[in-house]
């Protein structure tokens, strides 16, 4: 991933989320308390606490929720603290705000901060610039920003249509997002079409939850085979009857086996070279 004129403070950031040193992502959201509700798993630090040591590189988390969880867990994950919010109750469940800021997230110890545009919504416009002020503020705090763009509004049809997935891509790409979150494309060679054309790295949502592990992993195979960089799996993780082994096995996909040495067999990935 090339990194021009990135600081070393956001060149460092962006090393500790791309830990594994094979271009991978595994990220696990936890933003879907504001969206949806309780994340219904009861302990919060309980649950954060199962995912580290499973090959986890970040959790995405609101600020509030900071407050209940151990900074330790931190130690071998990064924290990504999102910015955006709205409810599926709202009258358009589609229209994100921003709720929080990027030096809000620094004072928080953020490694990285999320903002979500709903492509296609009924005010895109106000998300969209919400978007690039936010890409602004991170270029004066040198943070790494995941861009969340999904095709979801009145005239969107089907939000993994590889057109629409590739434009999201491409306007997040546009605003200075360092990473790139999105719907899968459906095959792996729809989703090779949409990395073709992104310049950052593109990572998959995970979707509803999947009531078989062997379609959990066979779909996070899938994007990966479709050169996806990695994964944002919420549901399918902290739903799962156990959340940490069901994130082991995600893992072990983008980063394959822990080794007793503690390291993952890196074989043909390309490592970060900056
Ligand atoms: O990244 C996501 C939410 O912010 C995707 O979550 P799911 O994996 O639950 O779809
Ligand atoms: N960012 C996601 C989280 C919940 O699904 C969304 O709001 O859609």
């Amino acid at each position: 991933m090339a990194l021009h004129n990135a600081s070393f403070a956001r060149r460092l950031r962006l090393r500790r989320l791309f830990r594994h040193g094979d271009g991978r992502l595994f990220v696990v959201p936890l933003d879907h308390s504001i969206t949806n509700g309780p994340l219904g798993c009861g302990d919060l630090n309980g649950l954060v606490g199962q995912l580290t040591g499973t090959g986890v590189d970040a959790v995405v988390l609101h600020k509030g929720s900071l407050r209940h969880i151990d900074p330790g867990c931190f130690t071998g994950m990064s924290l990504i603290v999102h910015l955006s919010a709205s409810t599926r109750h709202a009258a358009d469940p589609n229209a994100k705000y921003l709720v929080a800021g990027v030096a809000e997230a620094l004072r928080l110890g953020a490694d990285a901060v999320s903002v979500h545009v709903n492509l296609g919504s009924g005010d895109e416009g106000r998300q969209i610039t919400d978007l690039a002020a936010v890409s602004e503020e991170c270029d004066r705090w040198h943070m790494p920003l995941l861009a969340m763009v999904y095709a979801r509004g009145p005239k969107i049809s089907d939000s993994r249509a590889p057109e629409l997935v590739a434009h999201a891509a491409s306007l997040a790409a546009d605003l200075g997002a360092d990473i790139v979150k999105t719907d899968y494309a459906g095959t792996p060679e729809r989703m090779a079409e949409v990395v073709r054309h992104c310049p950052i790295p593109v990572i998959v949502a995970g979707g509803p939850r999947e009531e078989q592990t062997d379609a959990v992993l066979s779909y996070v195979s899938d994007a990966l085979r479709g050169g996806a960089a990695g994964v944002a799996m919420g549901r399918n993780v902290f739903q799962a009857d156990q959340p940490g082994p069901m994130a082991t096995m995600i893992a072990r996909l983008l980063h394959g086996p822990l080794l007793p040495s503690g390291r993952r067999s890196l074989d043909d990935r390309l490592s970060l070279t900056n």
